[in-house]
């Protein structure tokens, strides 16, 4: 966290060295002072302070408010400010500056082209936004890890997720979020949206609804639907996967692959690091190991037990992890012993990957384990979709793809594992940085190439 401490401070009865020790005593670190105002007997300054909780936040501002001379006249939070106003904002491609300009971009002109469309509904890909749109959707029912929070409150993460489309691969993402309704509206009420858009990207939404919201959607909609939490974060989790195989030299056909958590996020991830050619993958959830031997009251399950867990293994993650060669969880913080990681087979694989709590912290696995992925940006290897979404959507918009299907995830995945080259990878890089410039091109041109294979591009 940071924070922005306005302070007005009487020179002679206290001085800057004293509030320095004051924060760095109470746990903060100063990062930035400006002068805002100097007097002959005052003195107001900005100090930009980088504190890594909230009890030590309030600690540091207790202490301040008792020194004598010193008056804090306004706090702000660096996170807050940033946020002011919103992240997102709509720019205007054509200037009106008279009359005749005003004609041609609104009435009466406009109407021809509203006609030209009406025609030919395809051209609304040349002559409106659509052919650069996606709609970034959520419901707020499961947003990050904080589970279900009001529709307004889920904004900022969808504003942020629409900054980054754009800031990465030029999209132009609309944050839409809806009151929570049963599958069956929220579907009717993203078709009607649809027409605007070339695509939607479905985020935050929780399971079970979030499975039906996607298919039914897959099937009426002639434009890419893609729900992030999938298959964005299966298609980053694979590519992960895939570069840490290649480091400790061992085939995916030929490991043992444990799956923690088989909810949105696991199942994509299981059925992906299946199409990737995994045989022996076991899921393991809350009655533990799901084998096609038993019937569970989950759908979901009873389908992903149907084609994983070969050798029907039964018991708790304890007893399944046994030789595993890797571990990937999506599900709940702290589930995964060191124990376990030692009885693992040579060289683990660990993806520990809940947020922002993971299932085992990378002090504890790494003395065992030998490549650690989290899902958090304070240590190496993190895996998050954003990684994906840029990349998948540009692609798929320029190729004007109906759907994005198992064929261009699976190109995604292979594209981000490629942009690091086989002398780069190690240990702390088996995933590239979001900010690496090769990745959206990467992916881009690859999912181009699988949509044209797999026939859903309609321009070439
Ligand atoms: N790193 C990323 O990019 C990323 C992306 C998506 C989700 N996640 C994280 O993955 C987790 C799951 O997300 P989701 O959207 O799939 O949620 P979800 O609710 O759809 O699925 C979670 C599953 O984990 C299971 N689970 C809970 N506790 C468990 C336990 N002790 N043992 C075994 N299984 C257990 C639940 O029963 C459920 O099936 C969250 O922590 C989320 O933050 C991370
Ligand atoms: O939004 C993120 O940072 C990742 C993912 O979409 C999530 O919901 O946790
Ligand atoms: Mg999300």
């Amino acid at each position: 966290m940071s924070i922005i401490l306005r302070l007005e401070m009487i020179k002679e009865k206290t001085s800057f060295g004293e509030i320095a020790t004051i924060v760095s005593n109470a746990g903060g670190d100063i990062v930035a002072i400006d002068v805002i105002k100097e007097e002959k007997s005052t003195t107001v300054r900005d100090i930009s302070i980088n504190v890594n909780d909230e009890t030590k936040q309030q600690r540091i501002i207790h202490s301040l408010e008792q020194l004598p001379g010193v008056t804090i006249k306004h706090t702000s939070d660096r996170t807050f400010l940033i946020h002011s106003g919103g992240k997102i904002h709509v720019k205007s491609k054509v200037e009106v500056d008279n009359r005749e300009e005003m004609s041609r971009v609104y009435t009466p002109e406009v109407a021809r082209v509203c006609e030209a469309i009406d025609e030919d509904p395809d051209l609304a890909y040349q002559f409106t936004i659509k052919k650069n749109s996606v709609a970034v959707i959520s419901d707020g029912t499961a947003v990050l890890g904080l589970g279900n929070i009001k529709p307004e409150a889920a904004m900022p993460v969808m504003e942020g997720k629409a900054m980054l489309f754009k800031q990465f691969a030029n999209v132009d993402a609309f944050p839409i979020c809806i009151e929570p309704q049963s599958a069956e509206d929220t579907i009717k009420l993203i078709k009607a949206l649809s027409p605007s858009f070339g695509g939607i990207n479905l985020e935050d939404i929780a399971s079970p609804q979030c499975f039906d919201i996607e298919q039914q959607l897959k099937k009426e909609l002639n434009i890419p639907v893609f729900h992030d939490d999938q298959h964005g974060t299966a298609i980053v989790a694979l590519a992960g996967l895939l570069n840490a195989l290649k480091l400790v030299d061992k085939k995916m056909e030929e490991c043992k692959i444990v799956i923690c958590g088989i909810g949105a996020a696991g199942i994509a991830i299981t059925n992906m690091v299946l199409k990737a050619g995994g045989k022996n993958v076991i899921g393991v959830d809350i009655e533990g190991a799901l084998t096609r031997k038993q019937t569970y009251n989950n759908e979901s399950w009873n389908s992903i037990a149907q084609k994983t867990n070969p050798h029907d293994e039964t018991g708790e993650l304890y007893d399944v992890i046994h030789k595993a060669d890797v571990f990937i969880g999506v599900s709940a913080p702290g589930i995964l012993t060191q124990n376990d990681v030692k009885q693992m087979a040579k060289d683990p694989i660990v993806f520990a990957l809940a947020n922002p709590h993971p299932e085992i912290t990378p002090d504890e696995a790494k003395p065992y384990a030998k490549v650690m992925a989290t899902g958090r940006s304070d240590y190496p290897n993190q895996v998050n979709n954003v990684l994906c979404f840029p990349g998948i959507f540009r692609g798929a918009l320029d190729c004007r793809a109906s759907d994005i299907n198992e064929d261009m995830k699976l190109a995604a995945a292979k594209a981000i594992a490629s942009t690091i080259d086989t002398e780069e990878l190690n240990e702390d890089y088996i995933i590239p940085s979001v900010f690496n410039e090769n990745i959206v091109p990467a992916i881009r041109d690859a999912v181009i190439e699988a949509a044209k294979s797999s026939g859903v591009a309609r321009k070439q």
